[in-house]
């Protein structure tokens, strides 16, 4: 199974270039999709789950063409949007129920079995009767899994689904998804990097409608080990060291600024080396095309 995406490209009729020729090969597993907020995630997620076109570029999923055969594909997709709308008053049963036979499973009592298996599986079966608008965040996300599961699919896409949710949720949305990456293509896609640190044998990472790197993330913090570097300054000195080194991130820390840079050699000047992990990669990354201050 795999999914593979060509020269792909779309410019909205603002003008704004949202992908810029973006390839990406993505096998079985789970692939984390990186980017900062506008790097392009959510208009390729949409234009692999044939919600929107692209201007030029290929898309084959198992040899189809998901940008013409729309409906081949969507009988194999999982979707979990961004902006994921419920219907407050229903319950989780029937409008899973109703999703169900919207995928085509006809047998009242097959579709029983399978939103009772869903619902287990998502740890919301206690919780079945209660109308969708009762649903914390994490709930939610978690529904918006089972129905996402509902067809079997072998494509199974989530748009930033840990925003928002708090860090036991989290944890319990983590352990959902790490279930789900054995027999299907699961693509995840996110601003947080701990998501990707987490769950993903293979990612990407995008900005500016840009691919900057793709690959395993053991194999991006296995590149940087040995190049990072920490210090902690005054935030007035900050101007002199960003002209100076090259910074990946600042954090503030006890009302001191500490920097990490990138440095093939020893930067000297009470810099010390520390280990390299899949933040460092995303910062050098990102880092290449925005400023990592206003990051
Ligand atoms: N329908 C649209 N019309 C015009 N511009 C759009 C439209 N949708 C997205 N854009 C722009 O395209 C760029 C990429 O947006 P997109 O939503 O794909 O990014 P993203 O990586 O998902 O960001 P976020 O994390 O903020 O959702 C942004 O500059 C955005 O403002």
């Amino acid at each position: 199974m795999e999914l593979i995406i060509q020269n792909l490209s779309k410019t909205y009729p603002n003008g704004v270039t949202a992908l810029n020729d973006i390839s990406l090969h993505i096998k079985q597993g789970m692939f984390g999709l990186l980017g900062p907020n506008g790097a392009g995630k959510s208009t390729l997620m949409r234009t692999i789950a044939t919600l929107q076109d692209a201007d030029g570029g290929s898309i084959t999923l198992d040899g189809i063409d998901v940008l013409h055969e729309k409906q081949k594909v969507r009988e194999r997709l999982g979707y979990l949007p961004q902006d994921f709308g419920l219907y407050p008053r229903i319950s989780a049963e029937v409008m899973l129920d109703h999703i169900a036979q919207m995928k085509g499973v006809i047998h009242k009592s097959e579709r029983k079995e399978l939103v009772g298996t869903l619902l287990q599986k998502v740890n919301l079966f206690k919780d079945r009767k209660k109308a969708l608008g009762t649903f914390s965040g994490g709930m939610r996300q978690r529904f918006g899994i089972a129905q996402a599961l509902a067809g079997n699919p072998s494509l199974i896409i989530v748009d930033e689904p840990t925003a928002g949710l708090d860090p036991s949720e989290r944890n319990r949305f983590y352990n959902l998804l790490s279930e789900l990456g054995e027999n299907t293509i699961v693509i995840l896609s996110t601003h947080i990097v701990e998501d990707v640190s987490t769950l993903c044998s293979n990612m990407a990472i995008i900005c500016k409608g840009e691919v900057l790197m793709q690959g395993k993330p053991s194999d991006g913090i296995a590149e940087l080990q040995g190049q990072i570097f920490q210090k902690s300054i005054e935030k007035a000195a900050l101007s002199e060291y960003k002209g100076n080194y090259n910074l990946i991130a600042t954090q503030l820390k006890e009302g001191k600024l500490s920097l990490r840079i990138k440095s093939e050699s020893d930067p000297g000047n009470g810099f010390v080396p520390v280990p390299a992990n899949l933040e460092d990669v995303y910062f050098s990354y990102i880092s290449q095309k925005v400023d990592p201050i206003t990051l």
